[in-house]
């Protein structure tokens, strides 16, 4: 679905933020990585959301319309736009690969209004459909960016700290919506997240990101959960 090979993301060439990366993704796995502020998460999901080049490896990810959507840790949110029409916009490649550019500014469709309001549901939001994200929470927002990324039912999901801001209720039912669309849709899911405890909860792989690499992958039990813990602990 998605993987790398000696993957080397930054800014600039001479100074590599992250290194030697090889990860492989397959559909329907959730991949968390951890790892401490400033460690290179952020650096590495936009690598792999396409939004930076790769300094130096390779990248392979899926090329067709609507493969990866990407919630950047801002949540890109459009202010001015009501909540149903962000998370429309989440529907937008799909349209775009049927109709082409010329329909973007008209009407969506009875299908695409259909996944954005059963996106809304999934996160618990379907009373704010109405609302601008201005007038929302913090946590709330988040969740309508999840919505986005929920509608556009992506080969890959790629979530810069979505969970953060959520209390454990809320998070659980983020955490349901995103294996809800594992399973219906085959979707990958690379999620960067601190909470450790909840990591080895619901990831099927995490990656400890410390040292301007990925330093070790593990496949998450309750033991795990103290060594993920002093790999990422050693680094803060
Ligand atoms: N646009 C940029 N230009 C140059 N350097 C950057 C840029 N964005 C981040 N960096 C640098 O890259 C390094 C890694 O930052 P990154 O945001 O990837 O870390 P992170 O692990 O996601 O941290 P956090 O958990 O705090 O979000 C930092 O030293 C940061 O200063």
């Amino acid at each position: 679905m998605l993987s790398t090979q000696n993957l080397s993301c930054g800014y600039d060439p001479r100074y590599p933020v992250i290194s030697g990366v090889d990860l492989s993704v397959a559909p329907g796995e959730l991949v968390a990585l951890a790892g401490p502020s400033g460690a290179g998460k952020s650096t590495l999901v936009k690598t792999l959301a396409g939004l930076i080049r790769p300094l130096s490896g390779s990248l392979h990810r899926p090329s067709h319309h609507q493969a990866v959507s990407y919630i950047p840790q801002g949540l890109g949110l459009v202010r001015h736009s009501s909540v149903l029409r962000n998370v429309l916009l989440g529907t937008l490649p799909r349209r775009m690969s049927r109709t082409g550019m010329g329909n973007l500014l008209g009407s969506f469709t009875a299908d695409q209004t259909h996944a954005a309001r059963s996106a809304l549901a999934a996160v618990g939001l379907s009373g704010s459909a109405d609302k601008r994200p201005d007038e929302l929470s913090g946590g709330q927002r988040r969740r309508v960016a999840v919505a986005r990324a929920l509608a556009a039912e992506p080969a890959v999901l790629i979530a810069d700290e979505a969970l953060c801001e959520l209390d454990h209720r809320t998070r659980d039912t983020v955490v349901t919506a995103l294996t809800d669309l594992r399973s219906r849709c085959g979707t990958a899911v690379i999620l960067v997240e601190h909470d450790l405890e909840l990591v080895c909860r619901v990831a099927d792989t995490v990656c400890c990101v410390g040292a301007g690499t990925i330093e070790a992958t593990l496949h998450p039990s309750p033991e795990r959960y103290q060594l993920a813990h002093k790999i990422v602990a050693n680094h803060v």
